[in-house]
């Protein structure tokens, strides 16, 4: 059915700005209750630090580098926190005691917003935004007593929101066939069906760049190849999505189109450009510098800048930049340091002018331009024009920011998996927050500047990617799967394969019957949990019942601090984290697994903090939510999941995508722990997997008696 543009565009405007709404939201209540230890426990804030350094960052831009207060914590190793490369943060001197009545935009009048460039084990780098300066109190000077705080990121938001905007005042006369096509107002051009042989496509008969790919890869290769307006490139976990591409963007290079390629995130750009690099191919990467990985610096478009010649002319304008910024350390004075920040306001205007003409000479000249999806929307692009759009994990960004690059396509291919999760949606009307009332009592908000939206249409949501829509709109015909995975054993592949993948998924001959007895190392001992590649422990029978964590104090002993607005409804098993801790120590102290070998999943951050400990005790180990793990792969997986209850309530569980990410990261041995019985009544798709894992797994069934003994032995 055709879409009105107009209608799509309003509704994604109105969406994004509750998205934006709830997201300020939470970081504004959780900022204002909280103190600042419960918030870097909760994986908020990075607390006690001071300024080490300020140096001129590649790009010119300032880079504050913060370490240990030594006054408070000693020098040495940041404690464990969940601050991330990429983050929006905001530095401000560190208030003291609970947050009580503390206000985020309070806050960011007197310290700085910026973006976390590098996270080390003793210290972090944080660039800080150039629209602060001037503002405000600036970087805290001086040895004060620092801290970093996440907040929303409303730069991606602007980006994308723009993008709706142009797309909301188009007339039709501007609508481009490419636009036509992923709208419904006109069918994609149809792709000739036999794809089996080599035959001509585009201007000459396919020579593979890399002759190990296999059938799947290939016809994938060929189908985007042939289509006119939009492929789509289905790959499921471990089946060489990325790959694939590289491959697709040799073999578009070979026919001379000019590509640009696109993904959600600056690692997902990155991971392209590492592969594609040693092929030689005029590439440039466009980005934040210090956000790229160390090994594509060499591909950045700032740093290109900086080194091609044009680059030499801005070289005296740098090292006043840097002088300016030692100066600013030195003086306490708010007046003086105004003063500073104009002049260098003044010579950052120079260095633009003259970086922007080399920029734009860069860029024409290159036939591959890589950068992050909302990073596409960037002056540096305005005037370019593309034969190829590409973007990689499509099926993990908002439609919204698929259309920053889009909007000038005449062709694109996506590749992505609409059967994993799709991008964490925080405001109301996401699936996530029906099934949670968590987001809804996050207390005082800060509304976001947005123009007043129109009312949401029932059912829209931004959980419904471009991936998904387009699929619903043009059916199978405009995708290709990728069908030999190189991860899974075959028997953890055996159930998603048959439930969501048609059963069309193969094991590589490699990975099939990779157990962990056989993993390549020193010390690996064959006993029954390295000789198993699919483990049950079923801890039906209602002795391991799940928790919801409680109003109690977070334990800072500060007060007001709650683990339920932290973690929000979150539940956790205290059973089913016994068998945790057990089960990792059998792996690794009996069977010789190494620590960063395994991982321990959940749907539930509660059960996660509950099992923080293991941390210490097995160095290595790898503690996360589903959500997060996307993407990722261990060689064992013990997934707990949580829910035991008579009422048969499994919340998140209900997720087809959620579980399907949770066994799918495994290579050698996925352990589940969880109570058939309760999940049985879940759904359908929940009964199935419980009835495939009493047929096919190591099945076990523990005593919690004897199991609470043993710890309280050891
Ligand atoms: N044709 C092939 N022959 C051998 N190994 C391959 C082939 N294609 C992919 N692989 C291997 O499979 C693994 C997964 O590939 P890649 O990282 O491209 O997958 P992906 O689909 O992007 O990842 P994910 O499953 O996380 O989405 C890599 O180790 C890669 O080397």
């Amino acid at each position: 059915m055709a879409i009105n543009i107009p209608t799509f565009a309003a509704t994604q405007i109105s969406l994004l700005a509750a998205e934006l709404e709830a997201e300020v939201a939470e970081t504004s209540a959780l900022v204002s209750l909280h103190s600042p230890s419960a918030l870097q426990r909760a994986g908020w804030a990075l607390t006690n630090l001071t300024v080490l350094s300020q140096r001129t960052g590649l790009g010119g831009k300032t880079v504050v580098e913060l370490g240990n207060d030594p006054a408070f914590r000693g020098e040495g190793d940041l404690p464990e926190h969940g601050i991330r490369s990429g983050d929006i943060v905001l530095l401000a001197e560190q208030p003291t005691g609970s947050g009580k009545k503390r206000e985020v935009r309070e806050m960011e009048r007197k310290g700085v917003k910026g973006v976390v460039v590098r996270v080390g084990k003793q210290n972090l780098g944080v660039a800080v935004d150039e629209e602060n300066e001037g503002r405000g109190e600036g970087v805290p000077g001086g040895d004060r007593r620092v801290w970093v705080v996440k907040l929303a990121d409303e730069v991606t938001w602007k980006r994308m929101n723009g993008t709706m905007e142009r797309m909301a005042k188009m007339g039709e006369g501007e609508y481009s066939y490419f636009m036509r096509v992923l709208f419904g107002l006109t069918t994609p051009s149809p792709v000739p069906e036999d794809l089996s042989k080599d035959e001509e496509v585009g201007e000459g008969k396919i020579q593979w760049f890399d002759p190990s790919l296999n059938e799947s890869q290939r016809d994938a290769i060929r189908f985007a190849l042939k289509s006119q307006e939009i492929a789509l490139v289905h790959g499921p976990p471990g089946t060489g999505k990325t790959h694939t591409l590289i491959e697709l963007i040799l073999q578009l290079l070979a026919r001379n189109n000019r590509i640009l390629v696109c993904g959600p995130s600056n690692i997902s750009v990155d991971n392209i450009v590492e592969r594609l690099a040693p092929h030689k191919v005029p590439l440039i990467r466009l980005g934040h510098p210090a956000r790229l990985l160390p090994s594509v610096l060499n591909h950045s478009l700032d740093v290109l800048t900086r080194t091609s010649e044009a680059g030499a002319i801005v070289k005296d304008v740098r090292a006043e930049m840097d002088a300016k910024q030692a100066s600013i350390r030195k003086t306490r004075s708010g007046k003086e340091r105004k003063a500073i920040y104009a002049d260098l306001k003044e010579l950052r205007k120079e260095y633009r002018q003259r970086e922007r003409k080399c920029v734009s000479n860069l860029i024409s000249s290159s036939k591959v331009v890589l950068a992050t999806l909302h990073g596409s929307g960037g002056f540096q692009l305005r005037d370019e024009q593309f034969d190829v759009v590409i973007i990689d994990e499509a099926s993990q960004a908002l439609e919204a920011q698929c259309w920053v690059p889009l909007l000038s396509a005449k062709k694109a291919v996506c590749a992505g998996d609409h059967l994993q999760l799709p991008p964490t949606i925080k405001s109301l009307n996401s699936s996530a927050s029906k099934t949670s009332k968590s987001k809804k009592d996050t207390g005082p908000t800060t509304t976001p500047n947005t123009t007043a939206a129109p009312p949401i249409p029932k059912g829209a949501t931004l959980e419904t990617t471009l991936f998904d829509r387009l699929l619903s709109l043009h059916g199978p015909k405009i995708k290709c799967m990728l069908t030999t995975q190189y991860r899974m054993h075959e028997l953890i592949m055996r159930f998603p394969s048959d439930e969501l993948y048609e059963g069309k998924l193969v094991a590589a001959p490699a990975v099939a019957s990779r157990l962990l007895n056989q993993l390549p190392y020193p010390g690996i001992k064959d006993i029954d949990e390295t000789r198993e590649p699919l483990i049950f422990i079923d801890t039906q029978g209602g002795d391991f019942s799940e928790k919801t964590e409680e109003d109690d104090e977070g334990g800072d002993g500060k007060g007001g601090v709650t683990k339920r607005s932290l973690y929000g409804d979150s539940k956790s098993n205290e059973g089913e984290a016994m068998l945790v801790r057990e089960h990792v120590r059998c792996l690794v102290e009996e069977g010789g697994v190494r620590a960063e070998d395994v991982a321990v999943v959940s749907p539930y951050n509660a059960q996660l903090a509950l099992l923080a400990p293991l941390k210490e005790q097995y160095p290595g180990i790898e503690l996360g939510s589903v959500d997060g793990f996307q993407g990722r792969e261990k060689e064992a997986v013990i997934v707990t999941l949580v829910r035991s209850n008579p009422d048969g309530e499994v919340g998140f569980l209900a997720e087809k995508r959620r579980l399907n990410v949770a066994m799918t990261r495994p290579k050698r041995s996925l352990t589940v722990i969880g109570d058939s019985e309760t999940v049985k009544k879940g759904s359908k798709f929940l009964k199935k997997w419980m009835e495939f894992l009493e047929e096919n797994a190591d099945l076990r069934y523990p005593d919690l008696a004897s199991l609470t003994a043993a710890a309280g032995d050891s």
